[in-house]
């Protein structure tokens, strides 16, 4: 495991572009490294590679091409825990208060008007940290072991760090999952969630809107029930969704992206009431990030159909890609922690405000141990 983590420092001190990652629930941390500082960008998603998309969806993509992947077997028992909690950071100055929840207060002014159903919305933290990138990105894969942890450098773009609970798109072929993820709590040992009216609605937004844009596009569609996942120290609601496209990846990807777990409903008023409001830029925050299809060997035993053929390998095409929450932008000594929350008629302004406090627990309790 040094070796692989000595051979990505290398690649840091070097500035070439690279990505360390890893799915939830997996032990294999992988990294997709670049020879040259080369800026690729998505074209069509027809691309192999690791790709990194900004919220929006008018500015490119970029790719890093899969040439060279490198991997290892991290075990989280290996390291020690983080025991710090979410209580000890302190992010409540009262200027940054104000200025949410006057923002939070506008988007339920919309709201009311008729404008829109859902907006979400947001802020950045700023922090002063020494902690080297790698290292920061090994005490998220010890403390975040549901979440797809990673850590993603380009010399001309910068460096981004993340522990995200959602799903945007997995595919398997022709055959895909997303997610509908929205409504928080925080998660309080030996107690399961209670949610209220606000949180089912909220996330009702969310369902709704990715069955109605994926209608024409997948067939076999179908929605699980709703259910309460935990992403550290917080809880979600979330339903799954699978189908079978008959449309490209990228139709796909640009009727889903930006989801109303992340934009709002309609998807466009709420990116116009964003933008316009929200005096800051969110670059890859709520973007989208990882593999872009992968060919995955897949071992088949001989059935009694194929008895001539013995076993055989067919060749999958697979796609993971994961919302872009619960990250960080790191530059030479600040990290901008981006945190946001689901505005709704039932938005009480002050809960939104702890809600984001909560959320940046996620990436501050790293940061600051
Ligand atoms: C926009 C964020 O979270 C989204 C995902 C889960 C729950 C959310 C919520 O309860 O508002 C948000 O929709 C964020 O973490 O910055």
């Amino acid at each position: 495991m040094n070796q692989f983590f000595d051979q990505l420092q290398e690649q840091l001190n070097a500035q070439k572009p690279f990505v360390v990652y890893r799915k939830p629930n997996e032990d294999v941390v992988a990294a997709v490294l670049q020879e040259d500082a080369v800026l690729h960008y998505v074209k069509d998603y027809q691309e192999s590679g690791f790709v990194f998309a900004p919220f929006d969806s008018n500015s490119a993509s970029i790719l890093i091409p899969n040439k060279t992947i490198i991997t290892t077997n991290y075990s989280a028992e290996e390291q020690t825990k983080s025991t710090a909690d979410a209580s000890t950071v302190n992010t409540s100055i009262q200027t940054e208060k104000e200025a949410h929840i006057a923002l939070v207060k506008n988007g339920v002014s919309a709201i009311s008007k008729g404008l829109l159903t859902k907006v979400v919305l947001s802020r950045s933290i700023e922090k002063i940290t020494q902690k080297e990138p790698l290292a920061l990105f090994k005490e998220l894969l010890a403390t975040y072991k549901t979440a797809f942890c990673y850590l993603w450098y380009h010399p001309k773009v910068g460096m981004w760090l993340g522990a995200t609970p959602e799903v945007l798109l997995k595919t398997t072929n022709q055959r895909i999952e997303t997610s509908s993820l929205a409504g928080t709590q925080v998660y309080k040992e030996g107690e399961e969630p209670v949610w209220g009216e606000k949180e089912y609605n909220e996330q009702d937004v969310v369902t709704q809107f990715i069955k109605n844009e994926l209608a024409d596009k997948v067939v076999n569609l179908k929605a699980g029930s709703v259910a309460s996942v935990r992403a550290g120290k917080l809880w979600h609601l979330r339903t799954k969704i699978t189908g079978v496209m008959h449309n490209n990846l990228k139709e796909i990807l640009t009727a889903l992206h930006p989801t109303p777990a992340t934009c709002g409903f309609p998807k466009l008023a709420a990116k116009e009431f964003i933008l316009a409001h929200e005096n800051y830029n969110r670059s890859f925050y709520t973007g989208f990030l990882g593999e872009l299809n992968f060919s995955k060997e897949q071992f088949r035993a001989k059935t009694k159909r194929n008895i001539e053929n013995r076993a055989y390998t067919a060749i999958t095409k697979v796609s993971n890609l994961y919302v872009n929450l619960r990250c960080a932008e790191l530059t030479q000594d600040v990290v901008k922690v981006y945190v946001g929350g689901g505005i709704t008629i039932g938005s009480n302004p002050e809960k939104e405000w702890e809600e984001t406090v909560a959320k940046s627990g996620t990436m501050l309790r790293i940061i600051l141990k």
